[in-house]
């Protein structure tokens, strides 16, 4: 079955980027040496929106969310956050964007209250009577659920406990923007859990759009109202899960067996198509199985192919072979 790409063109006259998206880019490339990585993505996450960004390893994911950062400068298109070209980002923009990095290393015998304090310092110019900024650090760490270790010593925090204080720091400005990249990797299943958990929590505000970046179509189902996939440097597909799995269950399979001999189809519609066999075929048929490829089997086959170097032309999701 092909499925093809079914994100929304972006109008590509200049000028006409829309305010009503925290992000908008319009065939935004990147390329490195000879080494085209983003091939014109064209993306639009809207304020309040919590867009998963998924793609398998080397799809762009990193490239495109460091541009959008303004961390990295991008060979063509155009890009705005939050109104602004990110490579003209100034200090006033970046205090409105907040970012979770992976674990930083730094700052061991601080402790936690006095460290998303010192941060938050950085913002207080900032506030506005719409969002006032920082956050104070008791409910920062109220909410992230680091109380208990308000006077702990950075470098005796757990784990799990270090990602909270990752995500603190990340929005302790009170972003408009959150970036996660890849927040899970390295995780262990209960990290994983309780780092959804503090994800919805602040999607649940409803103050701050997330774009967040992951190579598991599990993790982005959960935590985001939309879905992008990303692979060769192109969006593939563009939806809420639900809209993405019905796209690509269009085709069945239909194995059965007639007289002994074994057959297998395809069909748009499994209903109708083991309607006819029957009327046809009737006391002939047994053995009858239908597979319906779900989401997850269409992004396995797009991963394992994109991985094996087996996509040339990346204008639409791979045929499942099943
Ligand atoms: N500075 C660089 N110079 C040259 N090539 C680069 C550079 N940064 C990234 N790449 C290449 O660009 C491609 C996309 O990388 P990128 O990190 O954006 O993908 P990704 O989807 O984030 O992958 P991963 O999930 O592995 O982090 C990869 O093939 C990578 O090797």
């Amino acid at each position: 079955m092909v499925v093809s790409a079914t994100h929304e063109a972006a109008p590509r006259d200049a000028g006409r980027l829309d305010t009503e998206f925290v992000i908008e880019t319009v065939d935004l490339r990147m390329r490195y040496g000879a080494k085209d990585v983003l091939c014109g993505v064209d993306l639009r996450v809207k304020r309040g929106e919590v867009l998963a960004l998924l793609g398998p390893n080397g799809a762009g994911k990193t490239s495109t969310i460091e541009i959008l950062e303004g961390f990295r400068l991008r060979s063509a298109g155009e890009v705005k956050v939050l109104g602004i070209d990110p490579a003209n980002g100034d200090e006033q923009w970046r205090s409105r964007i907040g970012i979770v990095l992976q674990s930083w290393r730094d700052h061991g015998t601080w402790q936690v209250r006095e460290l998303l304090n010192h941060l938050g310092r950085y913002y207080a110019p900032y506030s506005t009577t719409d969002r006032v900024r920082p956050y104070r650090a008791d409910e920062l760490m109220e909410l992230v659920g680091l109380t208990k270790q308000a006077t702990a010593r950075i470098g005796r925090l757990s784990g799990g406990q270090r990602r909270r204080l990752d995500v603190a720091v990340g929005i302790v400005g009170k972003p408009e923007l959150l970036f996660l990249d890849e927040p899970t990797v390295g995780f262990d299943p209960q990290a994983r859990q309780e780092f959804h958990e503090l994800v919805h929590q602040l999607s649940g505000l409803g103050e701050t759009s997330i774009l967040l970046t992951t190579h598991d179509l599990a993790e982005a189902e959960k935590l985001s109202d939309r879905i992008v996939i990303l692979a060769g440097g192109r969006i593939m597909a563009d939806g809420t899960a639900a809209e993405l799995g019905r796209q690509v269950a269009g085709q069945a399979e239909i194995k059965y067996s007639r007289n002994g001999q074994s057959h297998v189809d395809t069909a748009d519609d499994a209903t109708a198509f083991v309607r006819q066999l029957f009327a046809e075929h009737g006391d002939e048929i047994g053995d009858l199985e239908v597979h319906k490829p779900s989401l997850e089997d269409i992004y396995m086959t797009m991963v394992r192919e994109f991985e094996a170097g087996q996509w040339t032309d990346t204008s639409t999701l791979p045929e499942v072979t099943q």
